[in-house]
């Protein structure tokens, strides 16, 4: 089955679809258990722009996913249906009903396995648009750690408002968001210390500092108590009712929470069999003889009975509905409107959203801003960070004294040449190693962050991708310093500056490099994983460091082609041409010694078959292999945040790969 992007997506999206945001004609009627407490500042605040209403409806959605090596799974079937402005629309359904790829689809997450048609105030969906104006707020509440709540809404506001707004207002705005979504108490606390309720808060906080016309969110109640999952829906239902076209996916909400939604859908094994407002769903069933018990969650008897308790209705349910093209159960009156002609822009001419505000979707600050912004965001952390920055620092002064005292005063001992060659190879291994494991280990969570804030459209990756170059790079100079420092002066090597610094600029090369590919790694595979792959990847890297030293003559084609692209022979060259080269003077030859073979260091090069190795073409080499790094992370990131067709061979080719690595 072709699972290629078929979601049908064009140029020309339309808009408004003449309401004017609030809940107009929406059928449910309000719920007495919805109460917006009085003084409640209204959610449309001073300084933000007025948005123009969202209507998304969709047709014979179907979604695919290949499973092992050959075989699919089909998750959405074909799947119909309307989420109105001015309406919070629960997604309902039992777990493994395909709620959450629904969302994912919608949202434009996914898109690649995806088939049928996206309507948006009933023009085909471009994804490109689309974007703009909508915001997802995933189930994991994933937040920048090391910062606090306020920083968190100040950076999004600064990102997100760019120069629209004067500083004074964007404070303001700040405040608003803050006091709106309760968060005023715990202004000053750092993220990772949060409540389940205040992460969750804080993560729709982010999303709405400019205020989207579009909300999904993933199970916003998931982990939360009955009272801030009240909370967070009553919120909800207030956005909602300010003309935005909020939607989530709900799993079993209790009675309560139920009657809040406005629009129900609900899903059972990829199809829709029910959607309309939540107080036709009892009669709905009734007419195929399922009686909701009285007293009986009306949700909770429904996902009985798509779970199949009551026998398997989902075919008969599913039918009943049209898949979810029939209109009849959204409104009040269910006996006209049965089929809705999906897609069709019937509602009579409209601006489009590039006539009504082009500019007001796009970046709203500049790349540079964005930059800017981004680097002081990662300089502020990595500050923060203050356990893990002591850690590596005293990682680095317990290696090098270890290794300091394993090679001590071998730098000028011409009787043990053959030692201190064996401490530019112990370098190049700490240099491998301590950038290479903290990245393996983190980065792959960075790149969730990345993808949540990208999507969402707080910068572009051009901005994030220069600013994580530029925080990083000068840390790992700093601190692989300290090794450099100590175990440069513990072994005795040469006290020239031009030597000195010739070793420190290999070894800052040989750590960035090591970082550079421990982040291309991670950038595409979890944590397990890349744990794995990065030390296993070393393995050979090191053997061709040191493969045929002396012996270069015989050494295989292929392996020879090998050697060109391990930075870490490169790296030994450079160290030992640091130490050895430029004519250095003979090396002292203890008295106890009858005979110092290598104290020429000459003799050494010859020895190690580096007489005619140049130290700055090493030197090029590092940078040339470092910079290859990082344009290979940079199109991984790129493919791995693009759901563009155009990448689409790239990432079957890593599909395959992750398939012979995760199973
Ligand atoms: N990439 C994938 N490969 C294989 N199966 C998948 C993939 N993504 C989702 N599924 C399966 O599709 C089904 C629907 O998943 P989805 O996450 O949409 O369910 P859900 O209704 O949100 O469930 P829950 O309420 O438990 O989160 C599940 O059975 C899931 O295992």
């Amino acid at each position: 089955m072709d699972t290629g992007i078929k979601l049908e997506e064009r140029t020309d999206t339309g808009v408004g679809n003449g309401k004017n945001g609030v809940n107009g004609g929406s059928a449910s009627p309000p719920s007495t258990l919805v109460t917006i407490p009085p003084g409640t500042p209204p959610l449309t605040r001073r300084h933000v722009l007025k948005r123009p209403p969202v209507d998304i409806e969709f047709s014979d959605l179907t979604y695919v996913v290949p499973v092992g090596r050959n075989g699919h799974k089909m998750i959405l079937r074909s799947i119909s249906g309307l989420f109105k402005s001015g309406e919070l629309t629960a997604i309902l359904g039992p777990s493994g009903a395909g709620k959450s790829t629904l969302l994912n689809v919608l949202a434009g997450y996914k898109t690649q396995d995806a088939t049928g048609a996206i309507y948006v105030n009933g023009r085909p969906r471009d994804m490109k648009q689309f974007r703009k104006l909508s915001r997802y707020i995933m189930q994991e509440d994933l937040l920048q750690p090391g910062i606090t709540v306020v920083e968190s809404i100040r950076i999004a506001a600064d990102l997100k408002l760019g120069n629209t707004l004067s500083r004074k207002e964007k404070s303001e705005t700040v405040e608003e968001i803050m006091s709106l979504l309760s968060l005023a108490r715990c202004r000053n606390t750092l993220t990772t210390l949060l409540s389940g309720g205040e992460r969750k808060r804080l993560s729709i906080a982010l999303e709405l500092v400019n205020n989207p016309p579009v909300i999904f969110l993933d199970e916003p109640t998931t982990g939360l108590d009955d009272v801030s999952s009240a909370q967070c829906i009553t919120l909800m239902k207030a956005l909602a009712a300010e003309g935005r076209t909020v939607i989530c996916s709900i799993h079993t909400p209790s009675a309560r929470l139920f009657a809040m939604f406005d629009h129900v859908y609900i899903v059972s094994e990829g199809q829709c069999v029910f959607a309309g407002q939540n107080q036709h769903i009892v009669p709905f069933l009734a007419q195929h003889d399922l009686y909701c018990p009285k007293h009986y969650n009306p949700a909770d008897f429904m996902i009985e009975v798509s779970s199949g308790e009551y026998g398997n209705f989902t075919e008969k349910l599913s039918k009943t509905v049209d898949n979810g093209r029939c209109f009849r159960w959204n409104q009040e009156n269910q006996s006209s409107s049965i089929r809705r002609p999906l897609g069709r822009d019937d509602r009579g001419p409209r601006k489009t959203y590039e006539s009504h505000s082009k500019h007001l979707y796009d970046f709203d600050s500049s790349s540079w801003s964005q930059f800017l912004i981004l680097l002081n965001r990662m300089i502020l952390q990595h500050r923060r960070n203050k356990g893990y920055l002591l850690l590596k620092a005293v990682m680095f002064v317990f290696v090098s004294l270890i290794i300091g005292g394993m090679f001590f005063q071998m730098g000028n001992d011409g009787s043990k040449t053959i030692f201190n060659f064996g401490f530019c190879f112990v370098t190049i291994i700490v240099f491998l190693y301590i950038p290479m494991l903290p990245v393996l280990l983190h980065f792959p969570q960075e790149v969730q962050l990345l993808k949540r804030e990208y999507f969402n459209r707080w910068y572009s990756l051009n901005a994030y991708f220069f600013a994580m170059i530029f925080s990083r790079i000068p840390l790992q100079m700093m601190l692989s310093t300290v090794y450099i420092v100590l175990a440069y002066f513990l072994t005795d090597q040469p006290m020239e500056w031009s030597r000195g610094l010739k070793f420190a600029a290999i070894c800052y090369l040989i750590a960035i490099t090591s970082e550079g590919m421990a982040l291309t790694i991670s950038s595409r595979l979890s944590i397990v994983n890349s744990v794995f792959v990065g030390p296993c990847l070393s393995v050979p890297l090191m053997l061709l460091a040191a493969y045929g030293l002396g012996d270069s003559d015989h050494i295989p084609i292929l392996i020879r082609l090998a050697m060109y692209f391990s930075y870490l022979r490169y790296g030994l060259e450079g160290l030992t041409m640091a130490i050895y080269g430029d004519n250095r003077a003979k090396m002292m030859c203890p008295t106890e010694e009858m005979v110092c073979e290598l104290r020429e260091p000459r003799a050494l090069l010859k020895e190690v078959g580096m007489e005619d190795v140049d130290y700055w073409t090493d030197f090029v080499a590092l940078v040339g292999i470092f910079v290859l790094f990082k344009l290979t992370l940079y199109v991984f990131l790129r493919q791995r945040l693009s759901s563009r067709k155009s990448w689409s061979a790239l990432s079957y080719v890593i599909r395959f790969i992750k398939s012979y690595i995760e199973h």
